[in-house]
């Protein structure tokens, strides 16, 4: 039986205004289960009750009924986040302290021992690409490089459980591919993500499991490549093929021969993300590198330019 790290049960949370009148029920009877090692990802559109149940697993608000449960621990109970990691969609560090500094505020928060405190900083700016820039206090900072410090500042405590509010937020192509990369590491040491995100084919790429909000209520929770799988149909990929119409011809006859229909014979294509990163790299790796037009005969003279 696989280990549960957070639950819920008929969690509910209702706003209310000055005058305890009752304004909007952003989260209505939420019953979920995330368990160990595995990537989470809770979706909804704006104002759906995303945030707020991050608030109510950090016990950060209470709930107007149902319980909430972290490591097995009632989530009030805010020792428990001594083993949490978060980052917040919104910035929240101090401008004026660099990297180093910001780290080493949030290691003492933990009451990590100064050698240990030091040595995991070093680590996280290595491992989240800011060495260069670990002298520079944070207001002269970019969008993508808060978020990386701000990524850093979350694995401080080294928690078991990190909590990513738009993760890949501000990040470049570049920038996304590196923290899904860093998200899928942190499953393979074991560790568990939950994220928010309203990118969803960083959510696609990276998560097991998702949950989806409207207005309050769940409407569908499950693994991504069950809730993708597109039954009524088939895929077939071949190599080494050329595409004729007598091979079009022949599929059709073995599809017809088992009582279905060929939809189309074609290449399939690779994602923007793949083609963007790899003439980046093609980019740095050859210099003068530029776009040439294809040529008359209708060949590509992509990336042919020194
Ligand atoms: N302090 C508050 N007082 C009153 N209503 C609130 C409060 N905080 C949130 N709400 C309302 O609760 C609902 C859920 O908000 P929540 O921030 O949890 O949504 P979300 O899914 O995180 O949205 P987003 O994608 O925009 O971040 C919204 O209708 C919001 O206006």
């Amino acid at each position: 039986m696989a280990d549960v790290v957070v639950e819920t049960r008929s969690l509910t949370k209702v706003y209310r205004d000055f005058w305890g009148r009752k304004k909007k029920t952003a989260l209505n009877a939420l019953d979920l289960k995330i368990y160990r090692g595995e990537i989470f990802g809770l979706l909804g559109p704006n104002g759906s009750g995303k945030t707020t149940t991050i608030k109510l697993l950090l016990g950060l608000l209470f709930p107007t009924s149902g319980d909430a449960f972290v490591f097995g621990e009632p989530a009030a109970k805010v020792e428990k986040n001594e083993r949490i990691g978060y980052l917040p969609e919104e910035s929240y560090l101090y401008r004026f302290l660099n990297a180093e500094e910001t780290l080493d505020f949030y290691g003492r928060l933990f009451h990590l021992d100064p050698e240990v405190r030091r040595k995991r900083a070093a680590e996280l700016i290595e491992i989240v690409g800011l060495s260069a820039d670990k002298k520079r206090i944070l207001k002269e900072y970019s969008k993508g490089m808060r978020q990386r410090i701000g990524l850093a500042q979350a694995l401080i405590n080294d928690p078991e459980l990190i909590i990513l509010d738009e993760p890949t937020s501000g990040l470049d192509p570049i920038g996304t591919r590196w923290m899904k990369d860093l998200i899928l590491d942190l499953k393979k040491k074991g560790k568990t993500v939950l994220m928010c995100s309203h990118r969803l084919d960083d959510v696609q790429d990276v998560c097991d499991r998702i949950a989806i909000l409207y207005n309050g209520d769940l409407q569908e929770v499950g693994e991504v490549s069950r809730l993708l799988a597109d039954a009524a149909r088939l895929e077939v990929r071949a190599r080494n093929v050329k595409e004729t119409p007598q091979l079009k011809a022949d599929l059709e006859e073995v599809f017809r021969k088992h009582g279905g229909t060929l939809e189309s014979v074609g290449h399939p294509t690779t994602t923007l993300e793949d083609l963007f990163l790899r003439i980046v790299e093609e980019s740095k790796a050859r210099p003068g590198r530029r776009y040439l037009p294809p040529v008359e005969n209708g060949t590509s003279g992509n990336g042919s330019g020194n």
